[in-house]
């Protein structure tokens, strides 16, 4: 294992822990304005023994969206079909996931901004007159046939709402924003998690794991795991503030929660191009990273802690981005947005 794959939000096994996951509403930490909203539209749907509107799900990886989607089916008493887009590939593939659905399920499409274009089309009258139109036979005899379907929810996730085909974008009812999450409500989720998993641990000790992962629920959880192992190694029953540092800084995740990736890429700018700016091709090429890893995972953090700047002409590092590699900024380096 890297310390890479320690810190990405990609998903892997170990985080589908099902027991893991909150299963309603109140139960699900954070995110208070999509929740709230979530909770009136979900009980005005029930009012009616309506569908709800379609929901489009958007922010950074590892912050939920799989988690809400299932919650939203749970609180609506419906079934729920997850896919994603890249999986569909041909419109009779989507064909067949809708004709299956029964009355008021959800249909979960994680990465929709990766649906192929064909399968796109398909989903448009589906979502906006709840019909499928199938083209059957082929040149001259070709007709379209209308086939109904049940009332569904689509619930779709993707990382930009900008990644969206404006169509599409505009046929969701229901857009959630997802931020990332507070110390405190990271904290409040690597409690529950550490009670669920049946570790002790001090109030202290996750807020030092809280405060080193990314704003993300998924790295918290993930942290936890490796401080788990730790401190089972070394025989201690409590995770407190020491016993947490301890582990993370073996595993090179620093007090605010960058890991070797996000120092290489910050490094790079300050080194190589004297802090910018530079296009994030240039980066992705020195980096050997794919730009949408770039784009995806490593900047949002970096820009939210004031670290970088997004500018027309390319990333900048701010001062306070010189500052946490120890270095001197030059002059007139930009300024950091946020106190740390
Ligand atoms: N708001 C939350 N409150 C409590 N626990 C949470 C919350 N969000 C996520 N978790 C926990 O974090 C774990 C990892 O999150 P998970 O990988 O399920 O996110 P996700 O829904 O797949 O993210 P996304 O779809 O946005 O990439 C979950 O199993 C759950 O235990």
């Amino acid at each position: 294992m890297t310390t890479d794959r320690l810190l990405t939000p990609d998903r892997i096994p170990e985080d589908q822990d099902a027991a893991l996951r909150p299963k309603t509403l109140a139960e699900f930490i954070g995110q208070a304005a999509a929740r709230d909203n979530l909770r009136v539209f979900i009980e005005a749907a029930r009012g009616r023994s309506e569908a709800l509107d379609h929901v489009l799900l958007f922010g950074p990886p590892g912050l939920g969206k799989t988690t809400l989607a299932q919650i939203i089916a749970r609180e609506m008493g419906v079934g729920f079909r997850a896919t994603s887009g890249p999986v569909i590939a041909k419109s009779g593939d989507l064909a067949a996931l809708l004709t299956n659905l029964e009355e008021g399920d959800v249909l979960f499409i994680d990465e929709i901004h990766r649906l192929n274009p064909v399968v796109e089309e398909v989903l448009y009258p589906a979502m906006e007159d709840r019909a499928l139109d199938l083209i059957i036979g082929e040149g001259p005899s070709a007709r379209s046939v209308r086939i109904d379907l049940p009332a569904f929810t689509l619930i779709g996730a993707t990382t930009r709402q900008g990644l969206l085909t404006t169509p599409l974008r505009d046929r969701f009812g229901i857009p959630v924003r997802l931020n990332f999450y507070t110390v405190e409500e990271l904290e409040a989720v690597v409690t529950r998690a550490a009670r669920l998993l049946g570790l002790g641990i001090a109030a202290d000790g996750a807020t030092e794991i809280a405060r080193r992962a990314r704003g993300t629920p998924r790295v918290a959880g993930r942290l936890l795991r490796r401080v788990r192992d730790f401190a089972n190694v070394a025989g201690q029953p409590m995770v407190d503030a020491r016993a947490a540092d301890a582990a993370l800084t073996r595993l090179e995740v620093d007090r605010l929660g960058l890991d070797a990736m996000d120092r290489r890429y910050l490094m790079m700018i300050a080194d190589i191009y004297r802090g910018g700016p530079v296009g994030v091709e240039t980066l992705a090429a020195g980096l050997s990273e794919p730009r949408d890893t770039i784009e995806d995972v490593i900047e949002p953090y970096l820009i939210q802690l004031g670290l970088i700047a997004r500018t027309a002409r390319g990333r900048c590092l701010n001062a306070r981005g010189w500052k946490h590699l120890g270095l001197n900024p030059p002059e007139g380096a930009q300024e950091g947005l946020f106190d740390l």
